[in-house]
């Protein structure tokens, strides 16, 4: 385990490999054994009123003076949530996953729980995460999602190598099967914002997973790449042609045929993730985010994930849009005019709404 979190930290950049073979030169102040480096709430974080990072507010000004939009808008809380367990979805129980919803808050975490694989994902696991995302999805006190993974030290390894069978993962059915491919697109698809909040490794298809949620937020010692090359794997979907857009076809290329790994700030410079912060803040800044994301139209963000989902699905990404289109549609008089009509056998009016130019 101590072999395990020393490579980890040399990988994220807060240990440097020794010239000396078999040595490795610590740089950093943080020890990968220091209690600070353990996830949750950092110590005297603070309630509403506290700013969103270290780095300062959540909103650049002009003049140096709070401007009116700071002042209305205010900035999110990075006080811990009250967190309730969910242990069973859809008369399931939960074995690979910790399902959790913020009490009060519009809040859902759903945390890839084998920590003794690297989170590594069967097909139970992907089962199970995609319960919750449903559960989730159908829940409308929820806003927003956090996908995580139990412990500090992965996100997800993706597919667990030792139930890898001829032609996909094969669960307790004895059948195999890809299941992830249908998580990807589910994630993609929830009409509310899903973020990513990375520990530890990420990779091959758990590098994917944290890519098609919407946002990252990366702890410092986050590690990311495709290993699947080096495993005789690939994902040539979104794992490959959504990465391409993150991060450029070049980019792209180099991870995949290179099966490299880089740490959290060289992620954060490719544009794999949003921010990167000290793993004891991961927790807190990711709700922030998802607090603030709360405070904002929710309609204005399904829209919003629809059509950047479009510009890059084709016909699939139009079926979203379009889908979002006559839900509002069905809340307008116009929409409910033709259905009163209908059943009430006359004739629509249609004269009184407007042709807007
Ligand atoms: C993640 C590591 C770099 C971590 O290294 P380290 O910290 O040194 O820990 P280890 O000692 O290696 O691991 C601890 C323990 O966990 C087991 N484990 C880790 N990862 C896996 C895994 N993926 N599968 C099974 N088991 C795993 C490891 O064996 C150890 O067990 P012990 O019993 O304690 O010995 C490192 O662990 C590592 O490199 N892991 C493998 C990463 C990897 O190659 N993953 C698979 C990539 S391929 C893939 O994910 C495909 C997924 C998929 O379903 C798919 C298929 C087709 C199209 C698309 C997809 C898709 O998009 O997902």
């Amino acid at each position: 385990m101590e072999a395990s979190r020393r490579r980890l930290s040399v990988l994220s950049g807060q240990l440097a490999p020794s010239p000396c073979a078999g040595a490795e030169v610590e740089l950093a102040t943080i020890s990968p054994r220091d209690p600070a480096l353990s996830r949750g709430p950092a110590a005297g974080s603070s309630g509403p009123s506290a700013s969103t990072s270290g780095s300062g507010s959540a909103y650049a000004t002009a003049t140096g003076a709070p401007s009116s939009y700071a002042r209305v808008h205010g900035e999110p809380s990075r006080a811990p949530a009250a967190w309730r367990d969910v242990p069973s979805v859809a008369r399931e129980d939960l074995t690979d996953v910790i399902y959790q919803k913020a009490v009060g808050e519009g809040i859902a975490k759903i945390t890839i729980n084998r920590p003794d694989k690297r989170n590594a994902f069967r097909p139970r696991t992907v089962t199970e995460m995609s319960l919750c995302f449903a559960d989730a999805r159908d829940d409308p006190s929820i806003g927003v999602v956090i996908l995580t993974g139990a412990g500090d030290l992965a996100f997800c390894s993706g597919g667990d190598q030792s139930v890898r069978g001829k032609g996909g993962y094969v669960g307790a059915d004895g059948v195999p099967r890809l299941n992830v491919l249908d998580l990807q697109m589910q994630i993609r698809r929830l009409p509310k914002p899903v973020v990513a909040a990375v520990a530890g490794y990420a990779v091959g298809g758990g590098h994917i997973l944290h890519m098609v949620c919407d946002l990252t937020i990366a702890a410092d010692n986050a590690v990311f790449g495709q290993t699947g090359p080096k495993v005789g794997s690939f994902d040539a979907g979104y794992g490959s042609t959504h990465m391409a857009r993150l991060v450029g076809q070049k980019r792209a290329r180099e991870m995949w045929f290179l099966a490299r790994l880089y740490g959290a700030a060289e992620a954060e410079r490719m544009g794999l993730v949003n921010k990167v912060v000290p793993l004891r803040e991961l927790e807190p800044e990711t709700l922030a985010w998802c607090r603030q994301i709360l405070s904002n139209s929710p309609t204005a963000l399904r829209l919003l994930k629809s059509a950047l989902n479009a510009a890059e699905d084709g016909q699939a990404g139009i079926q979203q849009l379009g889908g979002d289109a006559t839900m509002l549609f069905y809340q307008s008089e116009e929409g409910n005019e033709g259905r009163e009509a209908y059943l009430s056998g006359r004739r629509p009016d249609f004269s009184r709404f407007p042709r807007l130019p």
